[in-house]
């Protein structure tokens, strides 16, 4: 999520701005010790605890530069010693970390009401949602529940299936660049295909058919715009909102001007799409949300950002999963040799590529996918929620004006919800044959994983995600193995599972090269 590694470097530029930094926050603390103390003894008479804080943080800054180059690991290791909600600062901000599911469903769903807004943020809410508009970024309006709702009806099950065609044949086509470049080169580095796949996936369906994402470099021009806006829209691009007596470094780094111009190019980028797609003689995922614009009362604006949403919110998380999944199963030849011979027999059975709907016959595939989720998630942290107003749940106290984060990494390695949390075991999830939107939407007792965020703002693509990740998976293990690649001395180089990269919302695997090796028909 929230690499502070590049917070460093760009922004703690002078010793004399930290200097005036730490006199300022002198200042302040003695008032504030003050307001605290009066508010921690009227929390002690209630009843109610404060939310610890870990001890590694600096005057001012608090403990934006302790996070580390890996924060989920750090954060875990300070829930370990603190307990499943701490607390840390962020310059003048307030960060709770919940690491309980049973508390985070208490804090973001039976409070929701209170704890589902977003964090005000210049460029995401101002600029890039053109004013308040879009789903991620929005706060809980009457327009951010219209647009959700679209959202939901257009990636809804029934619809989503009727892009299956498209994501096998996109499967089809990177599978072959893979195994392509396996047998001239000997590996392959799968991320930049699999990110390709899954952008050129998300384009099918949102624009239609009638446009080849791989043709005239429309893929490499949508990843730029989406790099572009990743940079901008994390939290840290906004610093004057962390440490107000550096908002001007924040203007020096980040000129309104760029980040305008991003946008713009963005508008016209998708206005013309949108176009084209509306007047196309082929199903989309636009020309559904236009069936809807009447009666949803949203306008054209709302939709462009919309969509813009979608792509972004859509490509990178269901890439990243695929990403670590084929690193995962080049370390676990066992699992794969199931999956393999599950999609093997039912391919010779019915004499084709298993679809979604076949998926209660590929019960060890289904468990396996539901275990990369849990092992490996996409996002270590989510999207953070913010307090409203004061909260109390499970006894603590959190107030108004609080970023809340799920610390999820830290619930999937718990070995009070998961047994023996560091092994990778398809077989814990055996057996359950939900969709992981039921599994997703349901009580939280019966959730299988907490990748996919919380109450009012949980993710509304978890269908399609599943269809998505599910097919890619298929297609690739109905063709090929995935192994090791193999070093000058010819031994196995292995994907290192233990480390990863923060980038934006998602926690990627490092670079890695592996091999991907066509079955033959009597293997
Ligand atoms: C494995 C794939 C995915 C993962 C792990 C994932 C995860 C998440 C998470 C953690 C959130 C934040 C939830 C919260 O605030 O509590 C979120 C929000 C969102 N996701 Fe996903 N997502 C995935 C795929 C997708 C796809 C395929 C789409 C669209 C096609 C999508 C669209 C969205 C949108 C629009 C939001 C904002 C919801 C809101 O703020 O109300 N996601 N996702």
């Amino acid at each position: 999520m929230f690499v502070m590694n590049t917070l460093d470097d760009k922004t703690l530029l002078t010793a004399g701005a930290i200097g005036l930094g730490i006199a300022a926050s002198f200042v302040f603390s003695l008032y504030n010790n003050t307001l605290q103390k009066q508010k921690k003894d009227s929390l002690l008479r209630g009843g109610l605890r404060e939310v610890p804080v870990p001890s590694e943080g600096y005057p001012y800054i608090g403990h934006a530069a302790s996070l580390g180059s890996l924060p989920a690991i750090t954060i875990k290791n300070w829930h370990e010693k603190l307990g499943p909600l701490i607390c840390l600062h962020m310059g003048i901000q307030r960060w709770v970390f919940i690491s309980d599911p049973n508390i985070a469903h208490q804090i973001f769903v039976r409070n929701g009401i209170k704890t589902s807004e977003r964090q005000k943020h210049r460029f995401a809410q101002d600029i890039y949602g053109k004013g308040g508009r879009g789903i991620v970024f929005n706060q809980t309006s009457k327009k951010w529940k219209t647009t959700r709702s679209m959202a939901l009806t257009i990636l809804s099950p029934k619809y989503t299936e009727q892009f299956e065609g498209s994501i096998e044949n996109v499967a089809k086509k990177t599978l072959r660049a893979l195994i392509e470049i396996t047998n001239t080169e000997g590996s392959v580095a799968p991320k930049e295909h699999i990110r390709r796949a899954t952008y050129g996936t998300m384009f099918k369906a949102i624009f239609g058919e009638s446009i080849d994402p791989f043709k005239n470099n429309i893929i490499t021009q949508t990843l730029e715009m989406t790099d572009k806006g990743v940079t901008y829209i994390r939290p840290e691009a906004d610093i004057g909102s962390f440490f107000p007596i550096f908002a001007w470094i924040s203007t020096f780094m980040h000129p309104m001007k760029v980040v305008e111009e991003v946008t713009l190019w963005r508008d016209t980028y998708y206005k013309n799409l949108i176009d084209e797609a509306i007047a196309a003689d082929c199903n989309s995922l636009v020309k559904h949300a236009y069936s809807l614009k009447e009666e949803s009362g949203l306008d054209d604006t709302d939709i462009l950002v919309m969509i813009s949403d979608l792509m972004s919110a859509g490509g990178d998380t269901t890439s990243v999963s695929l990403h670590w999944l084929l690193a995962i199963l080049s370390r676990y030849p066992d699992v794969q040799k199931k999956m393999g011979e599950e999609i093997d027999t039912f391919i010779s059975k019915n004499n084709r590529t298993p679809l979604y709907s076949d998926r209660d016959e590929l019960p060890y595939t289904v468990a396996t996918l539901r275990e990369n989720l849990r092992f490996r998630s996409p996002t270590t942290f989510g999207i953070p929620h913010y307090t409203s107003t004061d909260v109390e749940a499970c006894g603590y106290f959190i107030p108004a004006d609080t970023v809340l984060i799920s610390s999820m990494h830290a619930m999937h390695m718990n070995p009070d919800v998961y047994d023996e949390p560091e092994k990778f075991k398809p077989e814990r999830f055996l057996g359950d044959s939900r969709t992981w939107s039921a599994s997703n939407n349901g009580s939280i007792e019966e959730r299988d994983n907490y990748s996919f965020g919380w109450g009012r703002r949980v993710c509304p693509g978890i269908h399609f995600a599943e269809v998505e990740i599910f097919d890619t998976a298929v297609n690739i293990l109905a063709a090929c193995t995935i192994e090791p690649a193999i070093d000058s001395k010819g031994q196995p180089e292995y994907v290192n599972l233990d480390s990863g990269l923060e980038k934006g919302v998602v926690f990627a695997p490092e670079d890695y090269k592996v091999r991907f090796i066509q079955k033959t028909k009597n293997s």
